[in-house]
């Protein structure tokens, strides 16, 4: 059991807060002018993934006072017991085991006595078969057809891990095209089903407790549109497969046990595209591919467990996000991938970060006296800059950045990736460094304006700068490559967590909206107005019961 540690108590805690002070008082573009050996000091290569970190208001007595805090939080036995299968999700006692779905190592891992590797291994068995079923065409549809479509349902964990894993890896498609329904507006079924056939449509039913509302609901919508158009019942088990932890649910609903595929509690549902989540991934790029992404973050499993923390990529990952949260005041972290495959990364990262460390009690069953899960959001480069970098440059915001980008495109049409690359290094200059009045004095200088007519505008052509950034240059987005990514963020979530005191690995704050949407919905079933609210609410309800007259 993780012991709780409040971490503002700790000696690192206190003397962070003292350094930030006195780091308040220099600046990224002054700590470069001080060591041209920033780079060299302050970047590590692991793999075909560049991490440079040079370009944080760091210096080595950062580093100390962060590794002091994360030695005093006892983060290397949090680690060791989250890979040793101790039940850290403590309270819904479970272990946290998604790193045992790609241990490409087969060493043992035990979960109540037994060693899951051989279910592992089983259902990846599962999965593999499978796929070549689908891709050779002796799995067909109610016709006869091959299929060529899958339609995954679900939502979180079991929608946004696919989602994001088939767009940054289109380069790699097979034969069967994915689609992707999770809300449950109507909208979302109604306008994927128009795109699909029913003979050559597989709808994976994803959801690892087969409870989940709009899944259901969504699936009961895909049943009733294949039977529309097949007719027989029978025709279901060739449509229909089910990925989920819940056997009895799923056989309830009408699925054939046979087209489970099947994973365990101590799986989180946003920790979940490792398992039979997946198989929308496997079905997409390929068994062979999938596995490589298995890999890729196996790798990164060895490294956070083996690495010293000052060589161990998530763990500085996470020491700078607490640096800017606990220390300066940093309510969120923008991830800006400069790849359009990479268009849904960091809503992905989203649900990883806010649904894990979105937390306001400690370990302890306390409210915590300090900062936890930060905001996380972004949107590919070059777009962001044409939207929000405005706000990242010149706003009253300290916005930490982690921009990556692959160095070899998929795509290297004309001269579009040159451009591409060139922004992503100079954003990063420009919010190190920024641009000071006398810089845009002899800008306008230069240009024949004199000093009294550009007065006005000087100050806001200012850019204060020290405004700090993590790159990650990567060779090319790869399966090994993604796998790799995913699991850099994955562990420092878990890192963040463990140094913040909190439990990374449950998410009962999702559930109160959903008791009362629960007790709302027989609400909506007449016209009578509801008093059974507050004003506001029972306002709501009654203006849309009016409307809908
Ligand atoms: O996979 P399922 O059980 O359908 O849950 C879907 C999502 O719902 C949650 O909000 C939990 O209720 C996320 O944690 C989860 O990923």
């Amino acid at each position: 059991m993780l012991k709780s540690i409040n971490p503002s108590q700790t000696q690192a805690w206190s003397e962070l807060g003292e350094h930030a002070g006195a780091m308040k008082e220099t600046s990224i573009k002054a700590l470069f002018g001080e060591d041209n050996e920033r780079f060299n000091k302050y970047s590590l290569q692991f793999e075909d993934i560049l991490f440079d970190y040079s370009k944080n208001l760091i210096t080595d007595e950062t580093l100390t006072k962060l590794f002091a805090l994360a030695e005093q939080t006892e983060l290397k036995q949090a680690i060791a017991a989250m890979f040793g299968g101790e039940k850290i999700n403590a309270t819904e006692n479970r272990a946290v085991l998604h790193t045992a779905l790609r241990n490409r190592s087969n060493t043992e891992v035990v979960v109540d006595g037994e060693n899951v590797m051989p279910l592992v291994n089983a259902e990846l068995a599962k999965m593999k078969a499978f796929c070549e079923k689908v891709h050779s065409g002796s799995w067909t549809g109610y016709t006869g057809k091959a299929i060529t479509d899958v339609v995954n349902i679900g939502i979180g964990g079991s929608d946004l891990g696919p989602v994001m894993v088939t767009e940054s890896l289109k380069p790699y498609w097979k034969n069967v095209t994915p689609h992707f329904v999770s809300n449950v507006d109507g909208t979302h079924i109604v306008e994927i089903l128009k795109k699909v056939d029913p003979e050559t449509t597989l709808f994976l039913i994803a959801s690892k407790t087969f409870t989940t509302q709009e899944t259901m609901t969504n699936a009961h919508s895909a049943r009733d549109w294949f039977l529309n158009a097949a007719g027989d019942e029978a025709h279901v088990a060739k449509h229909f497969a089910a990925l989920s932890t819940n056997k009895d649910s799923v056989v309830a609903f009408g699925i054939d046990a046979a087209n489970m595929f099947e994973f365990w509690d101590w799986v989180g549902g946003r920790y979940s595209l490792w398992s039979a989540i997946g198989l929308s991934i496997a079905l997409t790029i390929g068994y062979d591919n999938f596995e490589a992404i298995l890999q890729g973050a196996h790798e990164v499993d060895l490294h956070v467990q083996q690495a010293d923390f000052a060589e161990n990529i998530p763990v500085l990952m996470a020491l700078l996000g607490i640096w800017y949260g606990n220390f300066f005041d940093a309510d969120s972290e923008a991830i800006l991938p400069y790849d359009q495959y990479m268009h849904r990364f960091a809503a992905y990262f989203q649900q990883g970060n806010m649904e894990s460390n979105g937390k306001y009690v400690s370990r302890s069953g306390e409210a915590v006296d300090y900062q936890t899960g930060p905001i996380i959001w972004g949107e590919p480069g070059t777009n962001g800059q044409h939207a929000f970098y405005q706000l990242i440059h010149q706003g009253t915001k300290l916005i930490p950045c982690d921009f990556l980008a692959p160095a070899v495109s998929h795509n290297p049409t004309g001269d579009h990736h040159p451009k591409l690359l060139a922004n992503f290094f100079a954003q990063t200059e420009a919010l190190a460094f920024g641009k000071t009045k006398q810089q845009v004095e002899a800008e306008f200088a230069a240009a024949g304006k004199s000093a009294a007519d550009v007065a006005e505008l000087v100050p806001h052509k200012v850019f204060e700068g020290n405004r700090p950034t993590n790159s990650i240059l990567f060779k090319q987005m790869t399966p090994a490559t993604l796998g790799r990514l995913i699991a850099l963020y994955e562990h420092k979530i878990f890192v963040q967590g463990v140094i913040w005191n909190i439990y990374s690995f449950d998410q009962w704050g999702v559930e109160l909206g959903k008791q009362l949407a629960s007790q709302i919905l027989p609400e909506l079933d007449d016209d009578a107005d509801v008093s059974s609210h507050d004003s506001s609410t029972n306002g709501l309800i009654n203006t849309y019961k009016a409307w809908r007259k």
